[in-house]
C-alpha cells in the first residue's frame, strides 16, 4: 500500500491546508521496528518518549514521518490533538477495517477471558472454522501458537494489524480478550464486534479504575454499541440496572432460551443443561462452569448445530496453568493463575474437593497492581488453605518485602509464614506434603518469568514444583 498523508487526513476529518503531503506505505509504532517508508505513531508513554527522536529519524531517512502529540516544527511531523484516542481510528483506516471482513468475539471480565477464548477456539476449530485468538497467552492461529503478546489486548495499532493478518489468512473467527484497560483506553475502538460476553466482575484493577462502579462502567463499553450476540452471566455481574435491549443473559439465574439447569460440579467433572441439550466436560471448577455456559450460549445464538456443540464441548482440553496437575515423584501440586481474590477463593473451595488431606498453598501479588487485593487474598489463603507460604509473585519495582506485609497483615500467624524465593518456598511446600495432602501454587499460571525492579528471569512454577 502506498498512501499519501492527505488520504488519512481527508479520513479523520482533519484540514490540512497547506500542510506538507508525503506517501508512507506502512504504519509504525515504535522505533525499534521502522522502515524508511513508515509512518509513525509517536505517543509518549512512562518510560519513552518518541517526540525526542523524530528530527533525527526523519534526517536520516529512517522514518517517511510521524504523527506526533505535539507540535515540533521538524519536517514531516504532523501535531494531531488527542493522537493517543485516536489510534483505533487511524490503523482501522490504514488496515482497511479488517474487523468487518472478520467475526470478532469480544470477551470480557475480571476472571476467565483466557479460559472462554481458548475454549471457544477449540469448539469452532473443532466445528471446522478457521480461527485466531488473542489475549493473555498470546495469539493462536487455528490452534496453533503464533504471536507473543505483551499485553491482554494489544494496542490498537498492534491489534489492527494482527486483525489484518487473519483477514489475509483467511480467518473466520477472531476469539480476542477484551481488558478493563483495553475499554479504558480506547484499544479496541473502530473495531466491529460481532459478539461481546462478559463473565463477571469482582475486584481487581481498583488502582486504575478506582471503583467498582467505574471498573464495571469500564466493562460494560463492550456492550455500547451492543454487537448483534451481546451475553452477559447474570449472576456474576453486579449490574446497576437492568441490561439494555438486546443484551441476552446466561446461568443459572438467567430468564430465557440460556438459563442453566441441572449443573453439577464434581470429580467427574462439569454438567449443565442448556436450551434442551445435555453439556458435560471433564473440566473441573464452578469458574470453568461458567466460562463453558458462556460459549455454549454463543455457539447456538450464532446457529451453530446443539448436539455438535456439545460434542465439542465433550472434548474440551485444559488450558496451560489454569487447574493444572503437576506431579512430582509421590507430590501432587495444583498450578493455577488466580490472581483475583474471587478466581483464589474459587481455586481453594474447588481444591478442597479434590483432596483427602491438607491443603498447603504457594502464593503472593504482583507488584505495581492493585494493593487493596493483598489483604483480601491473604484472608481468603488463611481462611480456606491449612498452611500457606507466602512469596515473590512479580515484585515488578515495588519492595517485596511491603508486598508481602501487605498479604501477611490480614493472615493467621500459625498457619502462614513468609519464604521470598518462589522456588524455595514451591521446594518447601513439596516436602511438607504427605501423601494424601495437595500443594496448590497460585498466581503464576503458564507465566514463565518473574520481574524485580533490576532484572526479570526465567521461572515457571511447573518446573520449580518438578526440579529437585
Ligand atoms: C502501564 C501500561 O499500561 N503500560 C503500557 C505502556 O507502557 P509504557 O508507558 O511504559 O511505554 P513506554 O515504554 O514508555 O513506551 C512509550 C511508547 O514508545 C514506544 N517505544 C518504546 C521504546 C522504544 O525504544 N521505542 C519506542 O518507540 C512504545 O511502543 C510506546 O508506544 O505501553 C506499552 C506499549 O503499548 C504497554 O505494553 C504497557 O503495558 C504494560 C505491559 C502493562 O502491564 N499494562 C497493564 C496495566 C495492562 O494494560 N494490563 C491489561 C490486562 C489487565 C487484565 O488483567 O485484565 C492488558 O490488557 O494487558
Ligand atoms: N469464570 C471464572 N470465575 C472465577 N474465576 C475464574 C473463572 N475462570 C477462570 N477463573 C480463575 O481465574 C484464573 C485466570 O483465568 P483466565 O486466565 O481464564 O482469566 P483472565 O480473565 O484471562 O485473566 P487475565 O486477565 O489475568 O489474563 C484461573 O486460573 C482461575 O483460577
Ligand atoms: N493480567 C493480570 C495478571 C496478573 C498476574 C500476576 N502474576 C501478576 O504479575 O500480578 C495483571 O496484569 O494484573
Amino acid at each position: 500500500m502506498s498512501r499519501y498523508l492527505y488520504e488519512l487526513l481527508d479520513s479523520m476529518g482533519i484540514d490540512h491546508g497547506e500542510s506538507e503531503n508525503f506517501t508512507f506505505n506502512r504504519l509504525a509504532w515504535d522505533t525499534r521496528d521502522i522502515d524508511s517508508q513508515s509512518l509513525l505513531l509517536a505517543i509518549a508513554g512512562a518510560h519513552f518518549d518518541p517526540h525526542a527522536h523524530l528530527e533525527s529519524l526523519i534526517d536520516q531517512g529512517r522514518i517517511a514521518g510521524a504523527l506526533c502529540q505535539r507540535p515540533l516544527g521538524v519536517p514531516r511531523t504532523i501535531p494531531i490533538a488527542h493522537l493517543e484516542a485516536r489510534e483505533g481510528e487511524i490503523a482501522s483506516w490504514a488496515y482497511d477495517n479488517p474487523s468487518a471482513h472478520l467475526k470478532v468475539v469480544g470477551v470480557t471480565g475480571t476472571n476467565g477471558k483466557s479460559s472462554t477464548v481458548r475454549f471457544l477456539e477449540q469448539v469452532y476449530l473443532s466445528l471446522g472454522y478457521r480461527t485466531a485468538t488473542i489475549g493473555t497467552l498470546g495469539c493462536t492461529r487455528n490452534g496453533e501458537p503464533w504471536l507473543p503478546l505483551a499485553n491482554t489486548t494489544p494496542r490498537a495499532a498492534q491489534l489492527q494489524h494482527i486483525l489484518a493478518c487473519c483477514r489475509q489468512q483467511k480467518i473466520q473467527y477472531v476469539f480476542l480478550e477484551v481488558s478493563s484497560h483495553a475499554l479504558a483506553l480506547g484499544r479496541v475502538e473502530h473495531i466491529t464486534f460481532h459478539a461481546a460476553i462478559f463473565t463477571n466482575l469482582t475486584p481487581d484493577h481498583l488502582d486504575f479504575h478506582n471503583t467498582m462502579s467505574d471498573y464495571l462502567h469500564a466493562k460494560m463499553k463492550l456492550f455500547d454499541p451492543a454487537p448483534p450476540i451481546a451475553l452477559l452471566h447474570r449472576q456474576r455481574i453486579p449490574l446497576e440496572q437492568e441490561p439494555k435491549a438486546g443484551i441476552v443473559s446466561f446461568g443459572s439465574q438467567a430468564t430465557g432460551p440460556f438459563q442453566a439447569s441441572d449443573e453439577e460440579v464434581d470429580q467427574k467433572g462439569i454438567s449443565f443443561r442448556m436450551a434442551k441439550q445435555q453439556f458435560h466436560s471433564s473440566l473441573r471448577g464452578r469458574g470453568n462452569l461458567e466460562n463453558i455456559q458462556g460459549v455454549v450460549a454463543f455457539a447456538l445464538l450464532d446457529g451453530q448445530n446443539s448436539q455438535q456443540v456439545s460434542a465439542a464441548v465433550a472434548q474440551l482440553q485444559p488450558i496451560d496453568g489454569r487447574l493444572m496437575p503437576v506431579v512430582s515423584r509421590d507430590k501432587l501440586a495444583i498450578v493455577d493463575y488466580a490472581h483475583t481474590p474471587d478466581a483464589l477463593q474459587q481455586l481453594l473451595t474447588s481444591a478442597r474437593e479434590m483432596c483427602q488431606g491438607r491443603l498447603i498453598l504457594v502464593f503472593g501479588c504482583g507488584g505495581e497492581r492493585d494493593q487493596s487485593k493483598r489483604p483480601v487474598m491473604g484472608e481468603i489463603a488463611s481462611q480456606l488453605a491449612d498452611m500457606c507460604i507466602v512469596t515473590d509473585d512479580n515484585p515488578r519495582s515495588e519492595d517485596p518485602g511491603t508486598i508481602a506485609s501487605q498479604i501477611l497483615a490480614t493472615m493467621d500467624p500459625t498457619k502462614s509464614h513468609l519464604i521470598h524465593d518462589r522456588h524455595q518456598a514451591i521446594s518447601e511446600a513439596r516436602q511438607l506434603a504427605g501423601p494424601e495432602d495437595l500443594v496448590i501454587i497460585a498466581g503464576k499460571g503458564h507465566e514463565k518469568t518473574q520481574t524485580y525492579s533490576d532484572r526479570t528471569i526465567l521461572f515457571s512454577d511447573k518446573d520449580s514444583f518438578q526440579s529437585e
